[in-house]
């Protein structure tokens, strides 16, 4: 039996399906423990007057005693203050360094569904759900071993361990599971990161079925935000009536009351402060449709997306991306070698892909543990620059194993890596450049994250075009795109422009009133990023030769925008002028920095922010903090001018 939600009525993109979901249960991660509020998730000001900690645990922070007051109880009764008691105190060095957002939400979890009399261990053991939500998977996890069950076994001794003290009687079920294993299961496939800023994710929130019985598609037609309840205010729900109502694929009576029970308003009286979830529309939805979302990165190849769902949640997606026959466009070019691009229907998976997987996680390893981005930069670029295409007359005959082209998986996944190291080493290093001795370091640097950043966006615009529900994804990269290029135009910018005649744009885009409906015609939609895709390719043909100049993997790169000139098995997504056709074959643009090329780098950051401001009202609602980023930037670049 599993429930899933579908739409009530047909629904246009762009348009809030849901009213903002308060969580059953939530927890900081443990980095933000400290610096945010464990209530309502807001930063806590430096020194602030109102702030207060926990007198026993010390380890969770308030922003005000209206915070205090609503947590404290569920802090203190479910055994998370004595998990942080004891865990601090008996904890080996090595287990400290481990995340402990998952177990705390559980605890938290556990205890709001007790007291409410939502949990019973006969239909626990007999449905493998909990206050309504799904478990399902759980003895396949523990039956296959490996780091994910132990993790469940040993969260699930330490909950029980906290819980212990305050519990009335011990809660066995039958075949060995506990409910501390079946809550914790729970948490760990039915929570969401909450990400309210672009800095790293606060926290785990975990919501009742209103948002948890969305299922998983790897092409979604529904995206979330979050919302924090404004301080010092607790959230009054006036609900607007959401457009989804559930579906159930099998009896489930237990399922359907933890559903009334949502219904009338028990998670509002749980979490007054905890971040609320808002479900939106991407795509057109008829009537009857089921809804869904995706849990994972959907910039993976089938093996990867499969692998992914199946380690994580155990179960095997049959969705139409996964299922299609043949395959569809972006799964073909995301994992076939250069040399099978003609007919990418024939490639056959080789494995010595696998080495340069493996390769370039080893890379990303090095970057983020031992925060070295120049050995990850060094080790990734060689990679490319062995395995990455030259001309594609020449790689037929190459007896090389693999070969790369540039909307290869693994090339999109190091121009990400390599976007982002070169971005941090220019930052590292223009804050130690008191005196201006770096300076030229710095420019190769932000000059390197600028280009690669952009042929990010463009690889995944160009995927985008034939699957669009890559545009969440595209929103977020064409805005670290647009700072980069912006990061680079102040590197250059002795002489800045005085206009910018190709950074205006007249599109349309979404009301900044309201949420509820800014509803958007799909064929408005896909006329309006093709315009934003003619503009990105006329303004990158300008300056490209010149950003890539200096790095070799990037000359291999003829356009980042257009990939047309990969062949004509390539997805040729603009009608090019003869003159941009010509620029295209390489052989027009000058490498060096001429003025022109000048205004034409800050006109193409205008442009991705422009772009991502868009899109990401599209996504996630105008004032998600994607568009008022991208808004800032645009007002900060006009106030320059
Ligand atoms: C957040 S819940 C979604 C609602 C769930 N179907 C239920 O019955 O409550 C996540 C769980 O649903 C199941 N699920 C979600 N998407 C699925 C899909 N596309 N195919 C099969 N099972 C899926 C998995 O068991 C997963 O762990």
């Amino acid at each position: 039996m599993a429930m899933g939600m579908r739409a009530r009525e047909s629904v246009n993109m762009s348009e809030d399906l849901t009213q903002a979901i308060a969580p059953y249960a939530t927890a900081l991660h443990d980095a933000s423990l400290q610096s945010h509020c464990s209530s309502c998730f807001h930063r806590i000001p430096a020194q602030s007057p109102h702030d207060m900690s926990c007198t026993m645990c010390g380890s969770v922070r308030y922003c005000c005693s209206d915070c205090l007051i609503s947590d404290c109880e569920v802090h203190s009764s479910s055994g998370e203050c004595c998990f942080f008691v004891k865990h601090l105190r008996e904890a080996s060095p090595s287990t400290l360094t481990e995340e402990t957002s998952d177990i705390r939400a559980a605890l938290r979890l556990l205890y709001s569904l007790e007291t409410r009399g939502l949990v019973s261990s006969d239909s626990v053991s007999s449905s493998n759900r909990i206050g309504g939500l799904s478990a399902s998977g759980i003895r396949e996890v523990l039956e296959e071993g490996g780091e994910i069950a132990e993790g469940v076994l040993e969260g699930s001794l330490l909950m029980l361990s906290a819980r212990k003290s305050r519990m009335k009687n011990y809660v066995g079920l039958s075949n060995g599971l506990t409910i501390e294993k079946v809550a914790l299961w729970a948490v760990m496939t039915n929570s969401v990161e909450v990400q309210i800023s672009e800095e790293q994710s606060l926290g785990i929130a975990v919501y009742g079925p209103s948002f948890s019985w969305f299922n998983h598609s790897c092409c979604p037609s529904a995206s979330y935000r979050f919302v924090l309840v404004p301080q010092n205010e607790g959230c009054t729900s006036n609900k607007p009536e959401s457009c989804v109502v559930p579906v159930s694929k099998g009896a489930a009576p237990d399922a359907w009351h933890a559903w009334q029970n949502e219904e009338a308003g028990f998670a509002h009286a749980q979490c007054k402060y905890g971040p609320r979830v808002v479900v939106r529309c991407t795509k057109p939805i008829n009537k009857g449709d089921e809804v869904f979302i995706t849990y994972i990165d959907l910039l993976q190849t089938r093996e990867a997306r499969l692998s992914d769902l199946w380690s994580k949640y155990k179960f095997i997606c049959s969705c139409e991306r996964c299922t299609a026959l043949p395959k569809p466009y972006v799964d073909l070019i995301l994992n076939c070698d250069a040399r099978n691009l003609k007919s990418p229907h024939n490639a056959v998976t080789d494995p010595a892909i696998e080495d340069l997987d493996n390769n370039l996680q080893q890379a990303i390893s090095e970057y983020s543990f031992l925060d070295d981005s120049k050995a990850c930069c060094d080790v990734i670029e060689s990679m490319l620059s062995e395995n990455l295409m030259n001309d594609l007359q020449q790689e037929e005959l190459s007896p090389r194993k693999y070969i790369l082209h540039p909307l290869h998986h693994i090339s999109v996944s190091s121009f990400m890596i390599l976007a982002s190291a070169y971005r941090c080493s220019a930052f590292k290093s223009s804050t130690d450049n008191l005196h201006g001795e770096n300076c030229d370091f710095i420019f190769r640097m932000t000059k390197a994250a600028a280009a690669y950043s952009i042929v990010l966006a463009g690889a995944t615009h160009h995927l985008f075009l034939s699957e669009c529900s890559f545009v969440t994804l595209l929103s977020h990269f064409l805005l670290s795109t647009g700072q980069s290029i912006l990061d680079f135009a102040e590197c250059i910018k002795g002489e800045t422009r005085k206009n910018m005649p190709e950074a205006i744009f007249s599109f349309a885009s979404c009301s900044t009133n309201s949420a509820k409906h800014d509803s958007v015609r799909y064929n408005q939609f896909r006329s309006t990023c093709e315009k934003f895709g003619k503009h990105l390719l006329s303004l990158s043909l300008q300056c490209w030769p010149f950003l890539a100049q200096g790095l070799p993997c990037l000359e291999k790169i003829k356009n980042p925008i257009d990939f047309s000139w990969l062949g004509p098995a390539i997805f040729q997504a603009f009608q090019l002028s003869e003159e941009d056709s010509f620029n295209l074959s390489g052989k027009h643009a000058p490498a060096t920095l001429i003025e022109q090329q000048k205004e034409c780098i800050l006109s193409l950051a205008v442009c991705c922010i422009t772009y991502s401001k868009y899109l990401a009202s599209i996504c996630y609602g105008p004032e998600h903090y994607l568009a008022n980023r991208a808004k800032d930037l645009l007002e900060c670049i006009n106030h320059v001018q």
